[in-house]
């Protein structure tokens, strides 16, 4: 069998701006570095985002999709999308002020998601009842909603 090549290249770099409104958000202070996963290479070839707080105070993310998240030929892997889903839409109840992890995570994938565009991913804590708090959010791009998810996150016991 043929041995495929990796390509090593590094993708330019790419526009991750905010729109009117929206105020940078340093999520690494609030939950210290440890979401390397989606957020730890800002200038790699798997995901690159910036995230903000909108004039309601809730959570957005820029986020670029590259090549290393590819699933179908060209798009990006339903599980890199989750990925993405189950980082912002748990930071989002942290940045609401709830110590949580994500209990619960159901995703829709709506349209196929094309790699190496930058999309947006609104998050909105809806309730917080007891340990449970619902964010709901998506990833989208103007009018197309490439997934959508709702999260049910459950506060950490004191330890
Ligand atoms: C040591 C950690 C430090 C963390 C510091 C993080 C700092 C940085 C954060 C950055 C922002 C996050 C971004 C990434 C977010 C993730 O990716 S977190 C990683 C993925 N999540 C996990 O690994 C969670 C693993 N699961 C667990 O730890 C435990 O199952 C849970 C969720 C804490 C719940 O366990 P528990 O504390 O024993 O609570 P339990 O009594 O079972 O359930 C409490 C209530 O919630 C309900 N519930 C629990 N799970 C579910 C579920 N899956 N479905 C429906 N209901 C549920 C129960 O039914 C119960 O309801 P009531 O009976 O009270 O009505």
């Amino acid at each position: 069998m043929e041995k495929q090549e990796k390509n090593t290249e590094v993708c330019p770099p790419v526009d991750l701006s905010g729109e009117a409104g929206w105020t940078p958000f340093d999520a690494p202070s609030l939950v210290g570095a440890s979401l390397r996963f989606v957020s730890g290479e800002p200038d790699g070839n798997r995901y690159r985002v910036r995230y903000y707080k909108d004039d309601a105070e809730q959570l957005r993310a820029r986020i670029w999709f590259g090549p290393e998240t590819e699933g179908p030929p060209g798009h990006a892997h339903g599980g890199a999308m989750a990925a993405v889903l189950d980082e912002v839409l748990g930071l989002a109840a942290w940045a609401a002020g709830h110590s949580i992890v994500v209990g619960n995570l159901n995703v829709s994938f709506r349209n196929l998601l094309p790699l190496e565009q930058v999309v947006t991913v609104e998050s909105e804590v809806v309730s917080a009842q007891g340990r449970k708090v619902m964010v709901h959010g998506r990833i989208c791009l103007g009018e197309t909603v490439f997934a959508e998810a709702e999260c049910l996150c459950i506060t950490i016991r004191d330890k």
